[in-house]
């Protein structure tokens, strides 16, 4: 299994332990918004890590990102599959296409 599937696992099984012991726990706890605000802080430090920070940082604001991403997916019962699907769906278009069939 990868990275991303086992912590999306990780991050379910966590979902409903005590908020005193468990980040994933304490977020669901607070909600929806605290969530949404959260992976927002996140992309904006990775911006901001990959116009004036190191590399180092701008991996970590990055795996930052994906772990929230995560969270609030899984509050929302989106499978990570689904927007991989979604990615995958992509292939083989070219983003210019893309962007003219949203625009319509
Ligand atoms: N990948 C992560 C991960 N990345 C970042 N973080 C936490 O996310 C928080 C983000 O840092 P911030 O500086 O924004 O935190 P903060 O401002 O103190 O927090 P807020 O009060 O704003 O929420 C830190 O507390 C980090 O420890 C993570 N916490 C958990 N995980 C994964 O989730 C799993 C389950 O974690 P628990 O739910 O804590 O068991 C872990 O085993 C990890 O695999």
């Amino acid at each position: 299994m990868d990275t991303l599937s086992r912590l999306e696992q990780t991050v379910a099984a966590r979902r409903s332990a005590d908020p005193s012991s468990s980040y994933v726990a304490q977020l669901n706890h607070r909600g929806l918004p605290v969530m949404a605000r959260k992976l927002g802080e996140e992309a904006v430090e990775t911006i901001t890590a990959a116009l004036a920070g190191s590399r180092e940082e701008l991996v970590g604001e990055a795996a930052d990102v994906l772990f929230h991403l995560i969270v609030l997916l899984g509050a929302k019962e989106i499978p990570l599959a689904e927007v991989l699907a979604e990615l995958d769906r992509r292939e083989g278009i070219s983003g210019l296409d893309e962007k003219a069939s949203r625009a319509e």
